[in-house]
């Protein structure tokens, strides 16, 4: 059975539409630049809701420890996912200021970009495979990119991890066949623009994944 977490809510109507559909993950970008920006106290007013009811995940890149004590003590995550150029020694450090688990996302674009994953069975509880963003991108995530999704195919892997990257509700199926993840993460494909999540297209992302 495929789990998904459905990232950079910023509604109660969409966060609602995520746990009625069944959403294992639920997540909030707490980054600036992000069309789905949302800050802590904000996030944690919304995410109330959920916990108990489906894993609290904070998005963050790169962040310094204001931010994460500030993340930690307000937002109180399940887990934070570190989507930026952390090292595994941060990621350590991420944990012992938070008390939350670890996602570490990888931008993947060919073979040579597992290369680090060994560094990561120590310290992620998930790894997170998303596409690497376009040339000049100011987003490391979130811009709808996917990548070959049989780079995935018979690969050892020290931790229960994430699909990312491009998935919607049209081609989650297939990418779930292809890839064999257990683990799903989608954020731009089940808007309506940038930013504004549609609870249709979360329904829709939410079944198929059932089904697949
Ligand atoms: O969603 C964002 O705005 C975002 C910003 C900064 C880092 C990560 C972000 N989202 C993550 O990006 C991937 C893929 O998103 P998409 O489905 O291709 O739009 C996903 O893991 C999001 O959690």
């Amino acid at each position: 059975m495929t789990l998904a977490k459905i990232c950079g809510l910023t509604t109660p109507e969409t966060l609602d539409a995520a746990l009625h559909g069944g959403a294992a993950f639920v997540g909030a970008v707490v980054f600036e630049k992000s069309p789905r920006h949302i800050p802590p106290l904000h996030a944690a007013t919304l995410f109330d809701r959920a916990r108990g009811k489906a894993k609290i995940v904070a998005v963050l890149v790169d962040p310094d420890d204001a931010l994460l004590t500030e993340v930690g003590l307000i937002l109180r995550p399940d887990l934070i996912q570190l989507h930026g150029h952390e090292t595994p020694q941060r990621a350590a450090e991420v944990r012992r200021l938070t008390g939350a688990g670890i996602i570490k996302a990888l931008p993947i674009r060919t073979e040579a970009d597992f290369a680090s994953v060994p560094e990561w069975a120590d310290v992620a509880d998930h790894l997170l495979f998303d596409a690497k963003p376009p040339e000049g991108s100011s987003l490391p995530g979130g811009v709808g990119a996917s990548f070959d999704w049989s780079l995935m195919q018979n690969r050892a892997l020290p931790a229960c991890w994430f699909l990312a990257g491009g998935l919607e509700p049209q081609n989650i199926t297939e990418a779930v066949r292809i890839s064999g993840a257990p683990l799903v993460d989608v954020s731009s494909g089940v808007e309506s623009a940038p930013g504004v999540k549609d609870p249709d297209l979360i329904h829709a992302f939410l079944e198929a994944v059932s089904r697949s």
